[in-house]
């Protein structure tokens, strides 16, 4: 499945995107939902998350800091490569960089998505992203290989277990040693999960990697219990999600006497407006109204080891360098010019309309 051969002449970090001023937030959300079946309430209540941070996501400073720190790698690992970046949802939009790639002459290049999961939001939708945006700059598109899935990379399992270890020192000394561990994740449609990977391999590709991620960084931090739950949910209520949400599982723990925790937001790899609002906020307040100490991981982008790691996945395909990693879930993702991990992989369930009936 990987491309090993040598011969690129630039990387492309292709990124989900969010708004950089108020009048941004509605048409990137738009472009987020086009054709989704969100409910417009959902929709205001997510504007509302975002004017609280003044209609300013941070997530596009946020991959600028990871693509500065991944030139400062490739340059003391001797690797001549320039970085581009492009989003699926907001400016930089990924065609006009593909555009750009193609006018300034790049025939080959790797493509790093900042999600480290299988499935059609964390890697199929990332290929779509690819193939539109090579469609879009028409004869003398660039080839683009996608970098694999890396939800068990040594690295950025290391960086979590730090910032856990580090987020149980910044609770009360009374609660160090007992804090519960909780990581969470974007949750998805049960049903989209059900469909994430190659159909042979049995489904739940997403959900599977996430747990075992967890399990990974459990065990380099020492941690023998801790759970596994969901955040941001979105799609009309009466479709199933992958649960619980963090928020009900942080009331069932206290209902069984936990009063410390430490929530790790595996799911991400940096401190976007899911981990601002839905973590440091809303699941925030949830343990203060429950009297529970409550401490937040950091996420790994902004840790040297992640750019290191990118550097290894870069390595991968211009050195033959070996994969690295310890989960026992597969890893997909890497294609060229967007074409799916395998046949029917990811296969989009039918999406029910507001009304309630299937499309
Ligand atoms: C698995 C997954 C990841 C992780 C993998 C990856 O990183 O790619 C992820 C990341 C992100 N999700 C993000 C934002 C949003 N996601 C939405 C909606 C949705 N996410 C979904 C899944 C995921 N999402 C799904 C199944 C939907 C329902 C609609 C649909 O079927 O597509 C909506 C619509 C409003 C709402 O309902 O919340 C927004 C605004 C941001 C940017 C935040 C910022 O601006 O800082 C990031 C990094
Ligand atoms: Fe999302």
């Amino acid at each position: 499945m990987t491309t090993t051969s040598p011969g690129y002449d630039a990387l492309l970090v292709l990124s989900f995107g969010g708004p950089e001023e108020p009048a941004h937030v509605r048409p990137f959300l738009e472009n987020v939902t086009r054709g989704r079946g969100v409910p417009p309430e959902r929709l205001d209540a997510v504007v509302e998350h975002y004017m609280h941070f003044g209609g300013v996501s941070p997530i596009n400073a946020l991959n600028r800091d990871i693509i500065a720190a991944i030139e400062t790698e490739l340059a003391a690992a001797g690797i001549e490569l320039p970085i581009y970046f492009g989003n699926r949802n907001w400016h930089p939009m990924v065609e006009d960089t593909v555009a750009q790639m193609a006018s300034d002459g790049v025939e080959r290049a790797l493509v790093f998505p900042t999600s480290a999961w299988g499935g059609y939001s964390g890697c199929r939708q990332y290929h779509e992203d690819v193939a539109r945006a090579r469609d879009a700059a028409g004869d003398g598109a660039p080839d683009l290989v996608k970098i694999r899935q890396y939800y068990d990379h040594p690295a950025m399992i290391a960086a979590f277990a730090d910032a856990i270890s580090a987020a149980r020192e910044s609770l009360p000394e009374e609660h160090r040693q007992t804090a519960r561990v909780v990581f969470t994740a974007h949750s998805i449609p049960s049903a989209a999960d059900a469909n994430a990977g190659p159909p042979e391999d049995g489904g739940h590709l997403y959900s599977r990697q996430v747990a075992e991620a967890s399990r990974l960084v459990a065990a380099a931090s020492g941690i023998d219990d801790f759970d596994l739950v969901w955040q941001s949910r979105s799609g009309p209520p009466q479709v199933p999600w992958l649960e619980p949400d963090i928020c009900d599982h942080l009331e069932s723990l206290s209902r069984d006497g936990v009063d410390a925790v430490v929530v790790c937001p595996i799911g991400f790899v940096s401190d976007h407006l899911e981990v601002v609002w839905d973590l440091d906020t809303e699941a925030k307040d949830k343990a203060r109204e429950l009297n529970m100490a409550f401490a937040r991981a950091a996420t790994p982008g902004t840790d040297a080891r992640f750019a290191q790691m990118v550097v290894e996945l870069v390595r991968e395909h211009i050195a033959g360098a070996d994969e690295r990693g310890r989960g026992t879930v597969p890893r997909y993702g890497s294609t060229l010019n967007g074409s799916r991990c395998a046949f029917r992989c990811c296969e989009q369930p039918a999406r029910p309309t507001r009304a309630g009936a299937a499309t």
